[in-house]
């Protein structure tokens, strides 16, 4: 299903124009965005990264950007019996085995509850009048009636009475990390299942496939990075310390690039939106006594974004397409308001921001009159503080996911480097890092073949495949194992042929034939060290399997349902009904 969903773009009407087709069906070369209607590659967008990390953090850390609202007593309008928390063992049964032997303070409801929510009385209980008080108190600029004021027609994607309610409570966002907590289970894929079921469009018109596709992206890209983070920041039930779990991540993101690559997607999508609004940003009021210091954060994160990282014209441009425009908004809607159904209430919280930050990021890029400068000022000026806290904390939750990402390259890596055992069995062959690698591999290889082999020692033996700067030379014709993968550009140097007699291409003959011998080596090795593995291997898999069947033997014994099936426990299966 995931994989339909994923290609979706792949199979757009052949009619369309060829700036949609481009969106949705990008041309396979070393050109290829790694996302429909973006213009930067993976490796740009960890360099963007890289420059604003410090400042982001920063950022949000600050008092104004660090402090939430929101109702984690909101009832879950989408289906009855909601009520409960998920003290269920079987809401964690897939991450931890035995949560009974554990000690409390490890329990999925403590892990998901929030630490320091300021629930008392006299702060977190508002009506609707006083709603921003609390900012108003670190902030002496009053954005209530602004963001009290509703517009005849609703721009907004997500549902502004959250904010509004007066059970809300306010959270420290900075001392509430979102990490492993330990929820999961049928609750949890519930909430998933529910929110996949939002991207159901009407029509198979090509313009509704670009709405379906992005649609689609952001969400399968939040669930990837909430993934990232409950890998990176992960409990070891063992030792008692948190830390990044390499296995988790890959079993979770990194088997599937295209979950990865949707991660970057949406860090194209909340960052064109910041950039958008960079013009505007002098207006806003934060505070009085830091306001220059927080509108210097922004302003140094906002200048190092560009243009190029999404083209959101592409989407919704005619009378037609408003039409399915709004149907967007509503359908994005629901996914901040099924938010009010997650039981445990830290996820709630993570999961609120998020939403709520896409949704201002989606406002954003497709509701500003771009003909009408003071139109644009103004819905910038009455953005809420919940908008403006939301999409920036947004962007630092993607900005943490792709530094993560990075981080589990390099443990990758050691781990297929021999240094820490062997690979597990279940990271798949094309994986994101795996793919990352061969598509570097065919650079430097592409580069040793154009530059000759006089030239490679000296440019490329330093060089990283990625850092290789380039120029496209000319359309090549090469299968890309992942397509949705942009690489640097080549640089514009011309193929230097053998200085033989007869000038033919023997060095390249040469270099293919060492690289195929090399590759040969390579698979016997993998072929010998897999063989030695499963014997390895095999006592422990034997005593599983025994232990397995025993189980099923002993449950019926005893008349207990056999609950075990092989097919539940393959974690690549994609088991959500998403119905297009
Ligand atoms: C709003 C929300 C916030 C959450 N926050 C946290 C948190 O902060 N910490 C925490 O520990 N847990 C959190 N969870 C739980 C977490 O997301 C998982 O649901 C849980 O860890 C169980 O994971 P799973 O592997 O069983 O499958 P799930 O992640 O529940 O996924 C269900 C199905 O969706 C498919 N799928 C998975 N990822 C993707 C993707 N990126 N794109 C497309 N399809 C996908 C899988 O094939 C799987 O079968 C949150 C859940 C929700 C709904």
């Amino acid at each position: 299903q995931e994989q339909n969903a994923f290609q979706l773009g792949q199979n757009a009407n052949g009619n369309a124009e060829q700036q949609k087709q481009q969106w949705t069906n990008p041309v396979i070369s070393d050109e290829t965005p790694f996302c429909p209607g973006c213009d930067v590659s993976i490796a740009e967008i960890n360099n963007i990264n890289k420059k604003i990390r410090k400042d982001i953090v920063s950022l949000v850390n600050t008092d104004f950007f660090k402090y939430f609202k929101f109702d984690p007593f909101k009832k879950c309008t989408f289906w009855e019996n909601n009520d409960g928390l998920c003290f269920s063992r079987s809401c964690a049964v897939d991450v931890v085995e035995d949560w009974d032997k554990l000690p409390e303070y490890w329990q999925p409801e403590v892990l998901g509850s929030l630490d320091n929510a300021t629930s008392d009385e006299t702060v977190t209980h508002h009506t609707p009048e006083d709603d921003t008080s609390f900012l108003n108190e670190l902030c002496n600029d009053d954005k209530k009636k602004q963001f009290l004021e509703k517009n005849e027609h609703d721009l907004n994607y997500y549902d502004i009475n959250d904010f509004l309610n007066k059970d809300a409570v306010l959270v420290d966002l900075s001392k509430n990390p979102e990490r492993f907590t330990g929820y999961g289970g049928q609750q949890a894929g519930q909430i998933w299942k529910s929110i996949y079921a939002e991207n159901c469009f009407s029509s198979d018109e090509t313009d509704t496939c670009l709405a379906k596709d992005a649609f689609y992206r952001i969400v399968s890209g939040l669930h990837a990075s909430i993934g990232t983070h409950l890998s990176n920041d992960h409990l070891d039930t063992t030792t008692g310390k948190w830390g990044p779990d390499l296995d988790l991540f890959m079993a979770r993101v990194g088997n599937f690039p295209e979950r990865v690559s949707n991660i970057y997607f949406n860090y194209a999508i909340v960052a064109k939106s910041l950039w958008k609004i960079k013009p505007y940003l002098k207006d806003l009021d934060f505070c009085n006594d830091y306001d220059n210091d927080v509108k210097q954060k922004i302003i140094n994160i906002v200048s190092q974004l560009d243009s190029k990282l999404f083209d959101e014209d592409l989407m919704f441009k005619d009378d037609y397409d408003a039409s399915i425009k709004d149907d967007f908004r509503s359908r994005f809607k629901n996914v901040t308001k099924i938010m009010d159904c997650v039981h445990c209430d830290r996820c709630k919280m993570w999961g609120k921001v998020q939403t709520t930050g896409y949704a201002t990021s989606l406002k954003i890029l497709f509701e500003l009159n771009e003909a009408d400068e003071a139109s644009k000022q103004q819905v910038v000026n009455r953005l809420s503080k919940f908008e403006l806290i939301s999409l920036l904390n947004t962007f630092n939750r993607l900005s943490t996911s792709i530094q993560s990402i990075n981080n589990f390259e390099k443990l990758y890596e050691e781990r297929v480097n021999g240094q820490q055992g062997t690979i597990a069995s279940f990271f798949q062959n094309n994986n994101f890092f795996r793919l990352i690698e061969k598509a570097k591999d065919s650079l430097i290889d592409k580069c040793k073949q154009l530059n000759g082999s006089n030239d490679t020692s000296n440019n490329l033996a330093s060089d990283s495949a990625s850092e290789v700067a380039a120029e496209p030379e000319e359309e090549e014709e090469e299968e890309h194992k992942f397509a949705d993968l942009k690489m640097p550009k080549r640089t514009n140097k011309k193929k230097v042929s053998k200085n033989t007699n007869d000038g033919s291409d023997a060095v390249a003959e040469e270099n293919i034939w060492v690289r195929a011998w090399r590759n040969e080596i390579h698979n016997t090795k993998e072929a010998f060290r897999f063989i030695f593995r499963s014997y390895v291997d095999m006592p422990k898999n034997l005593g599983n399997v025994i232990l397995v069947n025993f189980n099923k033997v002993w449950n019926k014994f005893v008349g207990v349902e056999d609950y075990l099936s092989e097919e539940e426990q393959d974690p690549s299966v994609y088991k959500l009904d998403i119905k297009h």
